[in-house]
């Protein structure tokens, strides 16, 4: 079916109203064949009163998890780890429960309990408990295995970070190659992602970029610049940085056929309705979304302290959007952003 044309004037007033509850700016890119569209309202740098422009780079928080699944996909297709085995063949330190398999990992349904929800029980004082740590993937695995299974493997959906820390382990141990490497080598060179990086442990963003602020929980205290970090209680589930012109390559490259092989891709793209309306979905790695105008899209959302991102695209790849809103631990900015779907994808217009 061929797509109505994006509204931008839906763009704008998603993004307006995203900074009337409170993120200082927002950002939307759209690719749609040839056409680029470039969306920006609000500041960078609320300090500096530096404006947004849609080019800045941010962290992309769990959109990172597509990235780790790519790498994965890859890995299956050269027949060096099989999705349905069980997660610990390929581990250095077995999971508590030999029933638990690369696919329960890759479609949060291993039961494993998420360690983030402890560690960031109160929000500020959690992240900057974190800030400036480095974990490594087990001590993060352990964390959560100190607590009992959400569910028996293959169960049910439970989302958990946990599940793409452990791939990330599973990548490095089973290849002995850094993830960042195999990002690097599998993904972002060969789709020349210049404004894409993966530099754990490092915490400054480099080149042009949005700072981000995260709202307390004591909403009457001001926003607090969460922009420098580690995210190494996330890594391979939420450490990648990028852009929304990168998010867009990618996610178009990705259901293209580029990254992965047909099999993998297909496999990915499985989608399992995750909410009563059935207008939310995962598959491996990806979200996917079923808008009003019918049109599924297939990508991945973000929260990391600062950044609340949307990175998305239709089935074919022939129209992308990636929309970012600086701030987080804000559910009504989260909720509110989320209409640049239907602004990109449907020509909805909230006004
Ligand atoms: C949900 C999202 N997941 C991710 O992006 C992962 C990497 N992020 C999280 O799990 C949230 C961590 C806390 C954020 C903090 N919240 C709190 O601290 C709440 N007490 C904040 O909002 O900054 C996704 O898959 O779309």
């Amino acid at each position: 079916p061929t797509l109505p044309q994006p509204s931008l004037t839906g763009v704008l007033a998603v993004q307006k109203q995203a900074m009337a509850d409170g993120a200082p700016g927002a950002l939307t890119r759209i690719d749609s064949g040839s056409a680029v569209y470039r969306l920006a309202s609000g500041k960078a740098d609320r300090t500096a009163g530096t404006p947004m422009d849609a080019d800045r780079r941010f962290r992309v928080g769990s959109v990172s998890k597509s990235f780790t699944t790519v790498v994965l996909m890859q890995l299956v297709a050269e027949g060096r780890i099989d999705l349905d085995a069980p997660a610990n063949d390929y581990l250095p330190q077995a999971l508590p429960d030999d029933g638990i398999t690369v696919r329960h990992l890759l479609s949060h349904r291993s039961g494993l309990w998420d360690y983030t929800n402890d560690m960031f029980y109160h929000t500020v004082p959690g992240f900057e408990a974190v800030r400036n740590k480095v974990f490594t993937y087990q001590e993060l695995i352990d964390l959560s295995t100190a607590h009992a299974p959400t569910g028996r493997p293959g169960a049910a959906y439970s989302y958990s970070n946990t599940n793409f820390v452990v791939l990330g382990l599973m990548i490095e141990h089973t290849t002995g190659v850094p993830i960042a490497t195999q990002y690097q080598q599998r993904i972002f060179e060969p789709l020349g992602l210049k404004n894409t990086s993966y530099v754990h442990p490092r915490t400054t963003l480099t080149g042009s970029y949005a700072r981000g602020y995260v709202r307390d929980d004591d909403t009457t205290l001001p926003l607090v610049d969460s922009t420098e970090q580690t995210v190494s209680w996330a890594q391979s589930a939420g450490a990648v940085i990028s852009n929304s012109s990168d998010l867009n390559r990618f996610f178009a490259a990705l259901v293209s056929g580029r990254l992965v092989a047909p099999a993998q891709l297909r496999e990915m793209m499985s989608l399992v309705p995750v909410n009563a309306d059935q207008t939310q979905s995962y598959g491996l790695g990806l979200r996917g979304r079923k808008l009003s105008c019918g049109v599924t899209v297939y990508g991945h959302t973000g929260t990391v302290q600062g950044y609340y991102t949307y990175a998305f695209t239709t089935a074919d790849g022939r129209r992308s959007m990636a929309s970012m809103a600086n701030t987080s631990n804000n559910g009504t900015v989260n909720t509110v952003l989320g209409g640049t779907l239907e602004a990109a994808f449907c020509g909805t217009d909230p006004t």
